[in-house]
């Protein structure tokens, strides 16, 4: 597994480091989540800004990334932006996409961006390399809530991703089946076997694909997407304490003579 480090945390070491979205409409509420999750026991926390009414308001969002970074102090956060197309709560301007998230890099508040890999292929931007030069990690993302693609199209988006400069790869999709799941874990087996370079996410939504959110310590996601207790994200997300759970009954620990590690968390 491919090691990135972000802050205190090292993504791709031990278990796959949980991370949580911060949901929030308004200001009120931004700021009474901000806290409630700065407590929760995450290692990484995600702002959904889809879900904030002020998003095409600069100022106000420079805001709102301030507050959030005080209430979830040194922790890892993540600035996402999920348009409609890829199952957020609202769209933008294409170029007002590119603008906030140059403008979040520029704040210096937030350590990971996530930009959706359609919206790259279709646009000319430089956001990638302007986050690069200012050390934000560039997170690319693509979200398919209809089906699971094949395998070797899994597999080939990630490294489309990797090829266009991310530091982490995200696949979110829809499993209707178990052998979906399967070609979900074989995606990921295989990238973990000839990319070991790359850290990436590959998840599958819903309730069968609920494996999926636990394996990577096995098959090398690197990160693992629990619900906030009030909000899910997206559907198959648990709760933090049955997803820590899964994680330790899943993951290596047990099994150190096999695998010739020692167990980090
Ligand atoms: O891309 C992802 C993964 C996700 O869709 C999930 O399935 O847990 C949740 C989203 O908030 C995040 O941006």
């Amino acid at each position: 597994m491919s090691k990135l480090k972000v802050r205190n945390l090292t993504l791709g070491t031990g278990q796959p480091k949980v991370c949580v979205s911060l949901i929030a409409s308004n200001f009120e509420e931004l700021f009474a989540e901000a806290l409630r999750i700065s407590k929760m026991d995450c290692d990484v926390i995600e702002w959904r800004a889809d879900y904030f009414m002020y998003v095409n308001d600069i100022s106000f969002m420079r805001k709102a990334a301030y507050f959030i970074r005080y209430a979830i102090e040194d922790k890892p956060l993540i600035f996402t932006f999920r348009t409609l197309d890829e199952g957020g709560g609202q769209d933008i301007e294409i170029p007002y996409y590119f603008e906030l998230n140059r403008y979040m890099v520029h704040t210096g508040l937030v350590d990971i961006i996530d930009l959706e890999l359609a919206k790259l292929v279709d646009n000319e931007t430089d956001v990638v390399q302007y986050a690069k030069k200012n050390n934000v990690k560039v997170l690319l993302s693509a979200h398919d809530f209809e089906q699971t693609p094949s395998q070797s199209e899994l597999t080939e988006t990630i490294f489309d991703m990797r090829h266009m400069g991310a530091d982490l790869c995200k696949m979110a999709v829809m499993p209707h089946s178990m052998s979906d799941v399967l070609d979900i874990l074989s995606s990921a087996n295989h990238i973990q076997e000839e990319r070991e370079e790359i850290p990436f996410v590959l998840v599958g939504m819903g309730e069968i694909g609920r494996l999926t959110r636990l394996t990577g310590e096995l098959f090398g996601s690197v990160l693992t997407f629990a619900s906030s207790g009030k909000y899910e994200s997206a559907p198959g997300q648990m709760k933090i304490p049955e997803l820590r759970q899964g994680l330790d009954i899943i993951g290596k620990k047990n099994e150190g003579a096999l695998f010739g590690e020692e167990k980090s968390r």
